[in-house]
């Protein structure tokens, strides 16, 4: 059984834009896929359906997660609350809640399992506790547990984002952009503990990514959106310098050179040299 699977999904919003074009992908337990694609090819879009978080076209496209529908021609399932609890989404800006402590920040991770009146009193139990604190050591961050959230670095809070993941015992990780917003080193950390986590859980991983030379080292499997269609679909290390200029186009020609793909693997550093020269 697929973790993820998605059958001809479109989406077109209000303005007329059409940000997924029948879109199909199925992914497997355990694969951490790394998707990427030019601004406003569909990416953010296609990972807030997968979490049910936004609705499709109606009559066009079916999602299953694990087995259960998420949603069936434009209509979320009923039993969405649910659903959501096995899957963890992980935003740009690590959605924390700021003035709250970051050990309160990740019991929330167990919100589908507490009831609602003990969340909004931000009453948790000892095992909850315990289990938050656990999370947040392995996550490298257990000395600012009792600190509040916004005092926290970027990459400490995207590392606390993920611990709330883990406490929600989510088995697919959908994140949007996790790393946009660090600095190299921060992004170094959160795509090693990303893969920390599907390797050791099992847990899916799709990761939404610019930096292409990030989503080649971490994802053994690249999924390439363009203007809302899947473009490609492999290994990562089929990715080539042609597809590259093809999804990228004129962003990559008028991105700085320093944004543009480098190093390994090789033709990564062709790709922008051919599309920038
Ligand atoms: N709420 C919305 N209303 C109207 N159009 C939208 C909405 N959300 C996204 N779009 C459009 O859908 C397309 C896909 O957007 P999406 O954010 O999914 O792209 P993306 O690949 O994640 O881009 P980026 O890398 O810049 O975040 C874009 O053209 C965008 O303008």
């Amino acid at each position: 059984m697929s973790s993820i699977k998605i059958d001809g999904l479109s989406k077109t919003f209000g303005s007329g834009r059409r940000a997924l074009q029948s879109v199909s992908l199925s992914i497997q337990p355990g694969e951490m896929v790394g998707l990427i694609g030019a601004s406003g090819s569909g990416k953010s879009t296609l990972l807030r359906h997968i979490a049910g978080l936004a609705t499709g076209d109606r009559d066009a496209g079916i999602i299953h997660v694990d087995g259960r529908v998420v949603q069936r021609d434009g209509r979320i399932a009923r039993d969405i609350r649910r659903q959501r609890a096995s899957i963890g989404f992980v935003f740009q800006q690590f959605n924390l809640v700021e003035r709250l402590p970051v050990l309160t920040n990740v019991c929330v991770g167990g919100l589908a399992r507490t009831p609602l009146w003990r969340s909004l009193a931000s009453w948790f139990t000892r095992e909850e506790r315990e289990a938050a604190l656990h999370a947040l050591a392995r996550v490298g961050i257990q000395e600012q547990a009792y600190q509040r959230a916004s005092t926290l670095s970027g990459g400490q809070q995207q590392r606390a984002a993920i611990a709330r993941v883990l406490i929600q015992g989510a088995k697919t990780l959908l994140a949007d952009e996790p790393i946009a917003s660090l600095d190299p080193e921060s992004a170094r950390r959160v795509m090693e503990l990303l893969r920390e986590v599907n390797e050791s859980d099992g847990m899916t991983v799709v990761v939404s990514l610019h930096q292409v030379e990030m989503a080649t080292r971490y994802c053994p499997r690249i999924v390439a959106l363009k203007e809302g269609c899947v473009l490609f679909d492999g290994p990562s290390e089929a990715v080539t310098a042609s597809l590259l200029a093809d999804v990228y186009g004129s962003e990559l020609e008028l991105a700085p050179a320093a944004a543009r793909p480098r190093r390994t693997p090789l033709r990564l550093a062709t790709a922008a040299a051919v599309v920038g020269s």
